[in-house]
């Protein structure tokens, strides 16, 4: 192999992201504590879930990204207020996919990285309020929300990451307590998917729950494509499972032969018709550069080069990516980016598939460039035009940025004893459910 080229000290940078995340987390916790998220500019409080009633989201997502850190009393605190306030007991309809990769996901991962037994029964707790969405499926397809006090379900025209993404948090929970429930019940909603592909092998990204028919013609490895492909492949590198792998396999080189273009040099997945393979779209979502991360992970590092290189080409014309790229023309079809993590989370996975410090270059890029752009008042805000002079923000902070970006950035650069550097897993909210070093 290359010498592994002579890497500069990124100790400073890793002081940076520390301090810039203490002094964002302060704010929340002296104006929004127990608040889904803060609003950054005016230092107010924002529901996600449920309109009128905050179940404490951002300081979920960031109790692992604090451990990491090494910031122990703020993770005493975090945990403190967890087994004090938090109660799922909440009579509304939940998103089944968005609670549990960030509340079952992020209370595992919390649970991981401290050991604390409460943080392991609120996430079945909140997981077994999840399941009637997928018992009282007549396909297994999970409904996309429940009723998190009366079970309740609903909507049933659902997608592909909606009733794909949970193996990673049900199979962790499956494993920690032995009730395979949550394991089973997961795999068999991805067969159903897997067993419904084309004749090319592709995927359709909209499905119905209650009759199992696709409803509609598009691929995509971006939203609501991507995180099923995903757990495919985590599936099999948490569990060892075999058949997700073969799913994995299947699907991933049909996306390769149909799905993919090659424009000057660089690597792109248009959308496309699942059934003939027709081009349909050359729009990029900003959410789909973590493939080029996963394919890095599956064994497809040169794609996920390639890929990598797409979004870098797009980083260095804007700055910020948008949060939709038109490839054909590098013209940003949808001029917002909401502090999105993606191409953090790929440069990190091709960092430690390749030890390439290209990919440290590009994440210090991106972390500077956010810097720049998005940090205000009292945290760090989304934008609406990243090609505004200087691009306009947005009186929002989303959850995800407490678990993703700064975990990425502080992996990256500090080389923290926390982190087993050669066996652990991320999951597609960035929740640490392998490799935490106590
Ligand atoms: O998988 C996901 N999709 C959207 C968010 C980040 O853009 C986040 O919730 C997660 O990474
Ligand atoms: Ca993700």
């Amino acid at each position: 192999p290359a010498a592994a080229s002579a890497s500069r000290n990124w100790k400073p940078v890793a002081e940076s992201v520390r301090r810039e995340y203490l002094w964002a987390w302060q704010h929340y916790v002296d104006r929004a504590l127990g608040a889904d998220h803060i609003k950054p500019i005016s230092g107010g409080r924002e529901d996600f879930f449920v309109q009128g009633h905050s179940i404490g989201l951002s300081l979920v997502e960031a109790v692992d990204t604090l451990w990491l850190m090494e910031a122990d009393a703020e993770v005493a605190l975090a945990v403190q207020w967890i087994e004090d306030n938090l109660s799922f007991d909440v009579d509304a309809p939940f998103q089944v996919f968005e609670t549990n990769i960030r509340m079952v996901g992020g209370l595992a991962a919390a649970y991981h990285c401290t050991g604390a037994p409460r943080l392991l029964e609120l996430a079945v707790d909140v997981a077994d309020r999840l399941l009637p969405a997928f018992t009282e499926s007549p396909t297994g397809l999970p409904y996309r929300y429940v009723n998190l006090a009366t079970g309740e379900v609903s909507r049933p025209e659902t997608n592909i990451v909606e009733v794909g993404t949970y193996i990673a948090e049900f199979g962790v929970l499956s494993e920690w307590t032995g009730d395979r429930r949550y394991y089973d019940l997961a795999k068999r909603a991805m067969r159903v998917v897997h067993d419904k592909r084309t004749e090319l092998g592709l995927l359709p990204h909209d499905i119905h729950a209650e009759t199992g028919e696709w409803r509609n013609r598009q691929a995509t490895v971006g939203p609501p494509g991507d995180s099923y492909y995903e757990y495919l492949w985590d599936g099999y590198a948490l569990f060892g499972d075999e058949d997700l792998r073969r799913w994995y396999d299947t699907l991933t080189d049909a996306i390769l032969a149909h799905q993919a273009e090659r424009r000057d040099g660089l690597l792109w997945f248009p959308q496309v018709d699942a059934f003939t393979g027709e081009v349909l779209s050359r729009e990029q979502s900003v959410l789909a550069g973590f493939y080029a991360g996963l394919l890095a992970e599956s064994g497809r590092i040169d794609e996920g080069r390639a890929y990598h290189d797409a979004f870098n080409a797009a980083q260095e014309k804007f700055g910020v990516i948008p949060n939709s790229l038109d490839y054909a023309t590098m013209s940003a079809a949808d001029p917002g980016n909401a502090v999105r993590p993606e191409f953090a989370d790929a440069a990190l996975m091709l960092w430690l598939a390749t030890g390439d410090e290209i990919f440290r270059e590009r994440a210090k890029t991106h972390y500077d460039n956010m810097l720049r752009t998005s940090k205000t008042n009292y945290g760090f805000a989304g934008l609406t035009d990243v090609t505004a002079k200087p691009p306009s923000q947005e009186d929002s902070c989303p959850g995800y940025w407490w678990s993703e970006q700064m975990k990425y950035y502080w992996l990256l650069f500090s080389d923290t004893p926390r982190f087993d550097y050669r066996d652990n897993y991320l999951s597609t909210e960035a929740n640490l459910l392998r490799g935490a070093r106590r």
